[in-house]
């Protein structure tokens, strides 16, 4: 089947799912995770299924959060598209289980889960390490994360600008066109995060697109493509003069093209930030390198269901 289906599933999820409850148990559920000597959360390095035929990857994302008992996986295909493709380049699903019977509760759309928690984890590190004054956001990259992202990072802070760049200047159009606030297209990457305090890159990029050469100087940079150890959105001028902060060192360690190819030393988990084991280095240019973990996942299929228990 080559058409993407959306299920009534996809529609009901985005109806359950707010940033307003998301955002706090993210932020529990990532203290946990740095919590050094916490056993309270199983999660082990996403297993990936390369794909290398069709350009992409299957990946099994499992977490258990004891002390809420949420047993939960994601599975999620990526594949990296032809510009001007219409097809989706993430497909997800989440399996919520009783984790006493192991009997599946439900089974959810999984693609709206990843567009909201990957965005509501780049707000929470916006909040922790973006400037004191920050007036300008450019977001790289106009697909489903780059629309997340607007809309939470429009929702939580008051920027005076928002920008967009995509490599067909039509879609970025597209982009601004649907969005309710006033976006600006711009041309080229170094006009568009020329003075920006924040850039998200949600780009299917495998080599570097922003360069540390254009980047202000205590900006902060939400990193959230290239999820492969062989991918790249920063370049290494970049990835070596900023502080670097992570969702988990072990995954992004294993996982990111971004600072393993640049040999750019982790500071520190958001996690270890928000229990204050960590400093906040919010006067420097500080990038934070998104790869997604189960337990966000986990968190926000919890939500979910007990959203949709409410309802029914
Ligand atoms: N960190 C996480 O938790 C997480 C979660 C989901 C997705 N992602 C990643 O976020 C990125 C965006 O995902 P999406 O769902 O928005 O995808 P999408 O296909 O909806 O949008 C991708 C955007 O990137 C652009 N793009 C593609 N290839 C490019 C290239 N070579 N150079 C520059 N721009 C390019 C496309 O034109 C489009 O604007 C992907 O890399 C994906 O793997 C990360
Ligand atoms: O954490 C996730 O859900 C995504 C899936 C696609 C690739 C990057 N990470």
């Amino acid at each position: 089947m080559l058409s993407h289906w959306r299920s009534s599933s996809t529609y009901e999820v985005e109806d359950l799912l707010h940033y307003k409850d998301l955002i706090p148990r993210l932020e529990v559920a990532l203290r946990k995770f740095s919590k050094l000597d916490s056993a309270e959360v199983i999660q082990p390095v996403r297993t990936t299924v390369p794909l290398q035929k069709y350009n992409g990857f299957l990946g099994l994302m499992p977490a258990y959060l004891v002390h809420e008992d949420i047993l939960c996986t994601k599975l999620v295909c990526f594949y990296k598209r032809e510009s001007g493709s219409t097809l989706p380049s993430t497909q997800a699903t989440v399996l919520l289980f009783d984790p006493e019977y192991g009997n599946v509760k439900a089974v959810m759309d999984g693609e709206v889960i990843t567009a909201k928690r990957t965005a509501a984890v780049s707000a929470i590190s916006a909040k922790l390490l973006m400037p004191t004054k920050s007036d300008v956001l450019t977001i790289l990259g106009a697909g489903h994360q780059a629309l997340s992202h607007y809309h939470v990072f429009t929702e939580t802070f008051s920027f005076k600008e928002v920008r967009v760049w995509s490599r067909r200047k039509e879609t970025a159009e597209r982009f601004a066109q649907s969005t309710q606030g006033h976006v600006t297209v711009w041309e080229s990457v170094e006009e568009a995060v020329n003075g920006a305090d924040v850039i998200v890159t949600v780009t299917g990029a495998s080599e570097p697109v922003l360069f540390g050469q254009w980047v202000k100087p205590g900006a902060h940079v939400a990193a959230v493509g290239a999820c492969r150890p062989d991918w790249r959105e920063l370049d290494d001028v970049l990835m070596r003069q900023a502080e670097v902060y992570v969702d988990s060192r072990e995954g992004a360690v294993a996982e990111s093209g971004d600072i393993i190819l640049s040999g750019a030393k982790v500071f520190a988990e958001l996690g270890e930030v928000l229990n204050g084991t960590r400093p906040a280095l919010r006067e420097k240019t500080t990038v934070f390198k998104s790869l997604g973990m189960g337990i966000q996942d986990a968190v926000s299929a919890k939500l979910v269901f007990e959203q949709w228990k409410n309802k029914h």
